[in-house]
């Protein structure tokens, strides 16, 4: 047992800089400093804290983690949060996504033994064949997928994420202009308020769309939606090459067909994967992204 195990525990709704809110087990909040760098922490982590002043508090200790979702590329990394239980990846009929953009959340969240969800929104839109057409891989390669339409139907769309999100921590990720806003306020009428509160407390008004957010779905609390930004340029670097394609279900299905144990599917002869590729096991386009990030991660590093 640490010797903080007497303290009380918090929960980080949200990091700002060196300042952190802390959620108590009743649900109240205050800001709170780290003592030390030891005990940095990300929006999600479970935390020993005392009080200080008449209200705010020190956290002492970060308890151990269950995961952490971050980026890393070559300069810096980017911890989203710990300690989720599932990701929800929103793409949209309109614009078109990147797939890889895609991929690259997508193995991140594998690398932490994090699953993932996949919600194509704006179905309403009449692209929406050809986006599912995009999207018929992930289908394919066991992804949870789900469709809506969160303008368009919003009711519908309700009743599809509600069952999966029910009793879950759930991270939140896609692109500009996909609907996470509205996807927000569609399934937490008080978002605006709840986010208000902590700006106030933080004085970091500014920065509300610049750092991760922390909303509870139900008054229980028991099932919580994170959101935060940071879909693009998102770098994969922490996974080991050899890893990569242990982390994209299709390619590592095919893998262990390979004559060399340490294929890098790359171009040599008797390779599993490439023969899957041609013979549309594979999509074409993931096999692609898989070369292009197994580039970035053999890269030379300086
Ligand atoms: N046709 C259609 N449009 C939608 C749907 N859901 C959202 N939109 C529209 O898509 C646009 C973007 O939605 P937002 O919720 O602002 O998207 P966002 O992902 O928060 O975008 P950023 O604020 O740029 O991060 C808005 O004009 C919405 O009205 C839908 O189901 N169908
Ligand atoms: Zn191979």
């Amino acid at each position: 047992m640490s010797r903080h195990s007497d303290l009380d525990l918090g929960l980080v709704v949200r990091g700002h800089g060196r300042h952190y809110i802390v959620e108590d087990s009743e649900g109240q909040r205050r800001v709170c400093h780290p003592r030390g760098k030891k005990s940095d922490c990300v929006v999600g982590d479970e935390v020993r804290w005392a009080p200080s002043g008449s209200d705010e508090g020190v956290i002492e200790a970060v308890e151990p983690r269950r995961n952490l979702l971050f980026r890393q590329d070559e300069w810096k990394t980017k911890s989203f949060a710990a300690n989720v239980d599932q990701l929800l990846i929103l793409v949209a009929v309109e614009p078109v996504f990147s797939e890889s953009q895609l991929c690259r959340a997508l193995i991140a969240a594998e690398a932490a033994g994090i699953p993932s969800t996949i919600a194509l929104n704006k179905t309403d839109l009449p692209g929406s064949e050809a986006a599912r057409e995009r999207l018929a891989p992930y289908r394919a390669m066991g992804l949870n997928m789900l469709e809506i339409a969160l303008k368009g139907e919003p009711q519908a769309s309700i009743e599809q994420l509600t069952p999966w999100l029910s009793g879950k921590r759930s991270f939140v990720m896609g692109p500009s202009g996909t609907g996470k806003s509205t996807l927000i306020n569609l399934l937490i009428p008080d978002a605006k308020a709840q986010v208000g509160d902590i700006s106030q407390a933080l004085n970091s008004g500014r920065h509300t769309t610049t750092t991760t957010q922390w909303y509870w779905v139900d008054g229980e609390r028991q099932s919580a939606l994170i959101d935060s930004p940071g879909f693009q340029e998102f770098g994969v670097r922490q996974v080991e090459p050899a890893q990569l394609p242990l982390l994209m279900p299709d390619l590592r299905a095919h893998a262990d067909h390979c004559r060399f144990y340490n294929c890098t599917h790359q171009h040599e002869p008797g390779c599993g994967v490439r023969a899957a590729v041609e013979a549309g096991q594979i999509s074409a386009s993931r096999y692609r992204i898989y070369g292009e990030i197994l580039a970035e991660l053999t890269a030379k590093r300086w």
